[in-house]
Order: structure tokens, then C-alpha cells, then sequence
């Protein structure tokens, strides 16, 4: 897995033979700066754009190949013990309104490289149905994470947030909510050089800009109703120097970023997961120590925890995740929720690279 964040590749290792996943091993590999600024210039129209857009399909599956041997060399476990590679790759553009969505990484050259068969390209064929091609890993959250008589709450908080809405009396839901991480990152990195706000420290230090979250929360993609996925097309740097009014603190921007992220969450919950008394994080969002006390002071009714207290690695749910749809392409099985993504009918998701 490697997500919108553009931190790097999250890898596992899972034995899907039961009921639950079995996280045999994990293993993370960041993108350097040179890739992570390559992968963040190919989401807009560029010089040459297709050109680069492939290489860097090919440099990623190079590393989503050392990746895997890394892993599996952790596990001592050999290629041929392990069935599939579920991957995701690199989403550059998700434009499911215009019929389309892209995720880069040369299946084929991974497959080659790994020896392991390769399931890529999970969204198009939901998306060829109507659908969003987005959130996908609700159907998953639902498998694992349900319980019988409380209503959950998963919320995934990478570089954009997305929820899963699992009541105990009926089915999932889940859609997008808007920018976890994305925008808090950039800002990060523009003012002060660092990937991330580690725990939330420099928000935590400026004051919420009441006008400028005003703005922001006027967004027409919070008020829509699912279902409803977005990206970094919606959620980038112009559509944050749009809204700044010029004479705030860098940290107070910041600062508003966080509220945005926990209001627009926090709203989402309220409006369509009436009843909800448990809510579970999961993605690196959760390690934020600001935004997590933010929420939980936004959602007074429920108890606001992580998916780790559950047993499940919020850090490698994803990964765990793409495991589990890869699976379900090789059994051909659906794995979409038509009720999350919109999509006519559930669909076989997935293309089949053979080892
Ligand atoms: N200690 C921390 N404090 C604050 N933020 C953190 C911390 N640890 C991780 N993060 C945030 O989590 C991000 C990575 O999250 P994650 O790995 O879930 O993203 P992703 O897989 O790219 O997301 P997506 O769900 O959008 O595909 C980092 O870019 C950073 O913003
Ligand atoms: C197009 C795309 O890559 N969407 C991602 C992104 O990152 C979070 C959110 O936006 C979610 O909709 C989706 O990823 C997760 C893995 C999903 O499909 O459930």
C-alpha cells in the first residue's frame, strides 16, 4: 500500500486462512524526497508528464519490489509460499466524475521482479460501473470490525480521511471525508522543512482563524451526500492559498488545518452515523496527539480509540486491507460495496498479473 500521504509503502505479510487476518509481517519503506516531489508534481499537468508518469510507475515497482523481499526476508518466507501481491499503487489522479481513476506501478514489471503474482488496479472496474472506484477497504473494516450490538465507527485518517459506518442492525456505509493529513503535511513542509507536524505540536502552538475555517468548511465536497471519494485533484496547495486571507501565523493556518480535518470528521459522524457509540482510528492521523484530542472532545458521545485496541495494526490495516481484495480477485468474488461507492452492482475488482 501506498497512499495519498506519499510517506512511502506500508507492506505486510497475511495469512487470510480464517475468518481474521493474521499479520505474519510488516515492513515500511519511506520514499525519498526526490520521488515524494516527482509522484506530488505528476498529480497536476506537467512538461512530458505521460514520459515521467511511467517511469515513475517503474521506479515504484522497483520498490515495491525490495519492499517484498525485505519483508519476506523478515519472515523467512519464500516467494513461492506467498500467493499474491495485492498493490495498490501510486494514486497520481482520481477523476471518477470524468469515468476515471489512476493508480501507477507496473503491475507487470513487479510481477517480474517479485516472481509473485500480481491483483493491481482495484478501483476502474467499480468505477466502470458508476461507482467511485473510493473507499474500497469499508468492505473489509466490515468483515473484521463489526460488532454484534455496538454501533463502530472506523475513521482512517492518511492524507485524505475517509470513514466506514458499521450499525449493528444494518449494512455498512462509508465514504470520504475530506483532508486528513494531505494539507497539514504540505503546509508543514513549506514552513518549516518537516514532513509532518509530529503530534500535532506546531498546531497545538497558533490559534484556530475562525474566518479562515469559515472559508474552508464552504467547500460544496463537505455538504455533498455519498456516496463521495476525493484526492489531492480537490485537496491541494492552490486550494489552500485560495482560501488564506493573507495576515494569519503560519502556525495559526496550521492550526486551522487541524480543526478542518477534526470538524470535518466530527460532522460527518454526526450527520450520517446517528448513533454511533465507538469510534476506531486507524492510518498515521491516529498517532496524532492534538487531533486526537481534538475529536474526542467533538464527539462527547462516543468513546474515541484506535484499531489497535481492537487487535488489528492501525498502521497496516490498509496494507492488511489490499490483501484481502487481492484475495477476494483471485477467488473472483466482489469486493466492492455498491452502498459505498455507488456503483450499480457489486463487481470483481482487480487485474491479474500471473508470477
Ligand atoms: N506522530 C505523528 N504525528 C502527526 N502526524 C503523524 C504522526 N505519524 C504519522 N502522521 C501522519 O500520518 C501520515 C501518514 O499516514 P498514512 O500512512 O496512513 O497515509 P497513507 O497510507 O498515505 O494514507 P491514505 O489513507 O490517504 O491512503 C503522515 O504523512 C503524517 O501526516
Ligand atoms: C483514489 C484513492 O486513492 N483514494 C484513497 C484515498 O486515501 C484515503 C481515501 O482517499 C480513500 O478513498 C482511498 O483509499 C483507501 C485505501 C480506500 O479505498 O478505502
Amino acid at each position: 500500500m501506498s497512499g495519498t500521504s506519499l510517506d512511502g509503502i506500508d507492506a505486510v505479510l497475511a495469512d487470510l486462512s480464517d475468518s481474521q487476518p493474521r499479520l505474519l509481517s510488516r515492513y515500511y519503506l519511506p520514499f525519498d524526497d526526490a520521488l515524494k516531489g516527482e509522484l506530488l508534481a505528476l498529480h497536476q499537468p506537467g512538461h512530458n508528464e505521460l514520459h515521467r508518469t511511467l517511469l515513475a510507475g517503474n521506479r515504484l515497482a522497483a520498490l515495491y519490489a525490495a519492499a517484498i523481499e525485505r519483508l519476506l526476508d523478515l519472515a523467512g518466507t519464500a516467494p513461492t509460499q506467498v500467493r499474491a501481491i495485492g498493490c495498490h499503487g501510486q494514486t497520481i489522479r482520481h477523476r471518477p466524475e470524468h469515468g476515471y481513476t489512476l493508480q501507477i506501478g507496473n503491475a507487470a514489471l513487479l510481477a517480474e521482479l517479485a516472481g509473485i503474482a500480481v491483483v493491481s488496479d482495484f478501483r476502474s472496474r467499480d468505477i466502470a460501473a458508476g461507482g467511485q472506484g473510493a473507499p474500497l477497504v469499508p468492505a473489509f473494516h466490515d468483515r473484521i470490525l463489526r460488532h454484534a450490538d455496538i454501533h463502530r465507527v472506523v475513521v482512517n485518517i492518511g492524507g485524505i480521511s475517509n470513514l466506514t459506518n458499521l450499525p449493528p442492525k444494518g449494512a455498512a456505509s462509508g465514504f470520504d471525508c475530506g483532508p486528513g493529513n494531505l494539507l497539514m503535511d504540505a503546509w508543514c513542509m513549506q514552513h518549516t522543512g518537516k514532513a509532518y507536524d509530529e503530534n500535532g505540536e506546531w498546531a497545538a502552538s497558533g490559534k484556530v482563524r475562525p474566518l479562515l475555517l469559515e472559508h474552508m468548511l464552504a467547500e460544496p465536497f463537505f455538504a455533498l451526500a455519498p456516496p463521495k471519494s476525493s484526492g489531492r485533484d480537490l485537496f491541494n496547495m492552490s486550494w489552500l492559498q485560495d482560501r488564506l486571507e493573507g495576515s494569519e501565523t503560519a502556525a495559526d493556518v496550521q492550526a486551522t488545518l487541524l480543526e478542518l480535518t477534526c470538524r470535518t470528521i466530527a460532522q460527518a459522524i454526526e450527520l450520517h452515523c446517528r448513533g454511533a457509540r465507538e469510534i476506531y482510528l486507524c492510518g498515521g492521523g491516529a498517532h496524532n496527539q492534538a487531533l486526537r484530542t481534538r475529536l474526542t472532545a467533538l464527539l462527547p458521545d462516543c468513546t474515541v480509540g484506535t484499531t489497535d485496541d481492537l487487535g488489528v495494526s492501525g498502521d497496516y490495516l490498509e496494507a492488511i486491507a489490499f490483501a484481502w481484495l487481492a484475495q477476494q480477485t483471485l477467488e473472483n468474488k466482489p469486493a466492492n460495496l455498491p452502498a459505498v461507492t455507488g456503483a450499480r452492482h457489486p463487481c470483481v475488482l482487480g487485474a491479474i498479473y500471473p508470477a
